[in-house]
């Protein structure tokens, strides 16, 4: 085999990991608040640098350049951290890393150019690179555990990935070579093993890491779709769609349809501001959460009108959680402060079967309707006959004006 074919056959695998570098960077324009991508590609590309210049650098060259091409490699090992602390939001003890990097640094200095002692030099130098890689893994471990299972994969493999770094001296001799070899030399059996390992994980972690980065944007995508975005609550159309789910649940009937509507809300906007309406809409939305269970469903239909379904209930404890949401509303002091109680109307009906939603919406509405009709500030239940009551200001006008708007 000529020079050059050798060449490229020794460069192979780091040239193969910086061409997933370059992928990683393109993927990180594309997404660029994604910014554990570009942490990656930094640390692929770090790491193909000093590899590729330990495969083709002559003995000589090499031995005089082992703490440049050993800065490259740990500098790419400390990005490799920051990728996996960027994605989990930890910290990757920039300090300890500098410390832990120095010393190994030194070691690899001095086992080569003082006191020449390969084993040293491969096992202080290969647990310093390890340790930098585990820094961030006590505090990932102690915040919130991944939850998906392509996130548990890129841990677990990543911190497989540390540990084999740290014993790989030591995995070579496992694995029957009896001597070590140099990894100068780049047909040793330990330089070898460090070649391809480095390289199958970073396979593995672009792999995973594109997966989970695009399982991400479409999680994102899809609540943006079904949520609203002032409130965070399920809009109309999700709404409709997780409803049918609940609907084919024979466990979760009887079933009640909730709709509510704030009480003078163009009011509201009007005295204190559009942003304080804002307010208003985001409190009563998690008023209206912290009032119902695991299963039931809160959905903001538009402007000021909110719609519940509540699963295994019937129409008497429905109408005691409406009660409760409006005591609720009324006894905060703090969205509207020194301003008139927050009021809210509810129509409510129920669903015994999949095919009444649309009926029992209709229905909820048209009770809604009444309750705005007969005063507001008051829950109509389906089945129940009430009178009309004379229309009431549950807001005085006069009493807005006066008020310090607070703004
Ligand atoms: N701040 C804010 N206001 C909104 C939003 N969406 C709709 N609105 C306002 O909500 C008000 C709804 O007014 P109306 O439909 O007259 O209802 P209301 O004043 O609550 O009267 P009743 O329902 O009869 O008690 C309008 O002034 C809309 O501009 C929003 O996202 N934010």
């Amino acid at each position: 085999m000529s020079v050059a074919n050798n060449h490229i056959y020794v460069l192979a695998p780091s040239l193969a990991i910086l061409f997933l570098a370059g992928l990683l960077v393109v993927c990180w324009l594309i997404q660029r608040q994604q910014r554990f991508l570009l942490w990656l590609g930094a640390a692929y590309a770090l790491a193909a640098l000093s590899l590729g210049f330990r495969s083709i650098a002559p003995f000589e060259v090499l031995n005089r350049h082992l703490v440049t091409a050993g800065t490259l490699y740990l500098l790419g090992t400390w990005c490799l951290a920051m990728s996996l602390a960027e994605r989990r939001h930890v910290s990757t003890h920039p300090r300890a890393a500098l410390l832990v990097g120095v010393l190994s640094l030194a070691a690899l200095f001095y086992f080569t150019h003082v006191d020449p002692n390969l084993w040293f030099r491969l096992h202080l130098f290969s647990f310093g690179t390890g340790l930098i890689l585990l820094l961030p893994i006590p505090a990932v471990f102690k915040n919130e555990r991944p939850k998906y299972w392509l996130d548990q994969a890129l841990l677990w493999s990543y911190v497989t990935y540390a540990v084999l770094t740290m014993l790989r001296p030591l995995l070579t001799l496992l694995l029957g070579y009896t001597e070590l070899g140099d990894f100068l030399h780049a047909t040793s059996a330990y330089w070898v093993i460090t070649l391809m390992s480095t390289l199958f994980f970073a396979l593995l972690f672009t792999v995973l890491m594109c997966a989970a980065t695009i399982r991400e944007t479409i999680d994102k995508l899809r609540r943006e779709r079904d949520h609203d975005t002032l409130t965070k609550i399920l809009n109309r159309r999700a709404f409709y769609e997780t409803a049918q789910q609940r609907l084919a649940d024979q466990r979760l009937y009887p079933i009640a349809i909730l709709a509510g509507d704030i009480d003078h809300f163009k009011r509201i906007n009007d005295a204190w501001g559009h942003d304080r309406g804002d307010l208003v809409l985001q409190f009563v939305s998690s008023t209206l959460q912290r009032n119902v269970r695991s299963n039931d469903l809160v959905a903001r239909f538009g402007g000021e009108e909110f719609v519940l379904l509540l699963t295994r209930i019937d129409l008497e404890d429905a109408e005691r959680v409406a009660q409760r949401i409006r005591l609720e509303l009324s006894s905060d002091s703090t969205t509207l402060p020194h301003g008139p109680k927050l009021t809210m109307s509810f129509g409510i009906s129920a669903i015994t079967d999949p095919t009444q939603l649309e009926n029992a919406l209709k229905e909820a509405d048209e009770l809604l309707y009444g309750a705005k009709n007969a005063g507001r500030d008051r829950v109509h239940v389906i089945g129940r006959i009430y009178p009309d009551i004379s229309f009431e200001h549950t807001i005085p006008m006069g009493e807005i004006i006066e008020l310090p708007l607070g703004r």
